[in-house]
């Protein structure tokens, strides 16, 4: 049974979303999906509309086929067209938008699925009606290519089975899918939602280090990223533990001990761990009001 999707605040992260979605679509060929079959997107500024659109992939008809409507009223019409709304806007807007005039009576019997940072579940169901289904997921950018990482609050028993198979499907079209306590969302925030961040500036570093020795730029990143990605498939493909992976290059006397030391005198190991503590930490209080 086809459905709509409503992406309210439809920037970097809608856009992911969305693409990763019209992609899966577009090698589909399966009708019974249980992916949307209409798309409607938001933004704050009319300005934004045609940024928008030019964000979406090209190729795909679910794109061209998408409204995209701004502003307050624009929220209203996607939301009262909408099966399924997928709040993706700025933490801090949340409560604006979804209190704003006609949202709560749009919203009735819906199921609506939030990707913002540190606002819990207790504060979107206090503004979305009795009878709206709440979820929340946290996801990343690389979902855009259908590599993201997303995890979706355990959705209790008692959920209308299409909860939970419709956000499977749309979030298994952009990578990797887990189901989590919300008591581990701030965490898994900080590792799925902030990682990319993380990563990418390890590449840059990575890369940076092979520039100081004399290799060109666009070769390096490119060896410090292909280096990156097959490791990080090695390790899901294989199960293989890290420390095994890393035993496993490190040959006595070798130059990856020699690295491998100076990563160690560079606390490399605890700067990684407390990366992610303090993310953690932050993310907790994105969604809070600041007194
Ligand atoms: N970026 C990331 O990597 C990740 C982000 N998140 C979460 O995703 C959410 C969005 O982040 P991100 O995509 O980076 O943010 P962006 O700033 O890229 O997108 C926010 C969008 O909201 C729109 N907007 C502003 N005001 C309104 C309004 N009143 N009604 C409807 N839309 C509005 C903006 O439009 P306009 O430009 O016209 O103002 C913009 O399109 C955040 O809550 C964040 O915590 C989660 C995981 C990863
Ligand atoms: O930096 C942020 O707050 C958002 C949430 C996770 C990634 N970006």
């Amino acid at each position: 049974m086809g459905y709509t999707l409503a992406v309210i605040g439809c920037g970097t992260m809608g856009v992911a979303i969305l693409s990763g979605i019209f992609t899966r679509i577009s090698q589909e060929s399966n009708e019974s999906s249980d992916l949307p079959t209409k798309f409607i997107a938001t933004v704050g500024r009319s300005t934004s509309i045609d940024q928008l659109r030019s964000s979406l992939p090209s190729t795909s008809s679910a794109a061209k086929d998408t409204t995209i409507l701004s502003g307050d009223e624009g929220n209203l019409e996607a939301i009262r067209s909408a099966d399924m709304v997928l709040l993706a806007c700025k933490p801090y807007m949340a409560k604006t938008i979804l209190e704003k005039q006609g949202v709560k009576e749009a919203l009735s019997g819906k199921v609506l699925a939030s990707v913002l940072a540190g606002v819990t579940m207790a504060q979107l169901q206090a503004w979305a009606p009795e009878d709206c289904e709440v979820v929340r997921t946290m996801t990343n950018t690389p979902s855009k290519i259908g590599q993201g990482m997303t995890v979706i609050t355990t959705i209790p028993a008692s959920s209308p089975s299409t909860t939970s198979s419709r956000l499977t499907a749309i979030f298994s079209s952009c990578g990797l899918v887990r189901f989590v306590d919300e008591k581990h969302f701030n965490v898994c925030t900080a590792l799925a939602g902030s990682g990319p961040a993380f990563v990418a500036m390890m590449v840059d570093a990575l890369a940076d280090g092979a520039v100081l020795m004399g290799l060109p730029r666009a070769e390096a990143v490119e060896m410090a990223a292909q280096t990156l990605a097959g490791t990080a498939r090695m390790i899901l493909e294989t199960k293989t533990h890290p420390a095994v992976l890393k035993d496993g290059v490190t040959t006595p006397g070798g130059c990856t001990i020699a690295g491998l030391m100076r990563m160690e005198d560079g606390n490399i190991r605890a700067t990684l761990a407390r990366t992610i503590e303090a993310a953690t930490l932050h993310a907790a209080g994105l969604g809070q009001d600041k007194k």
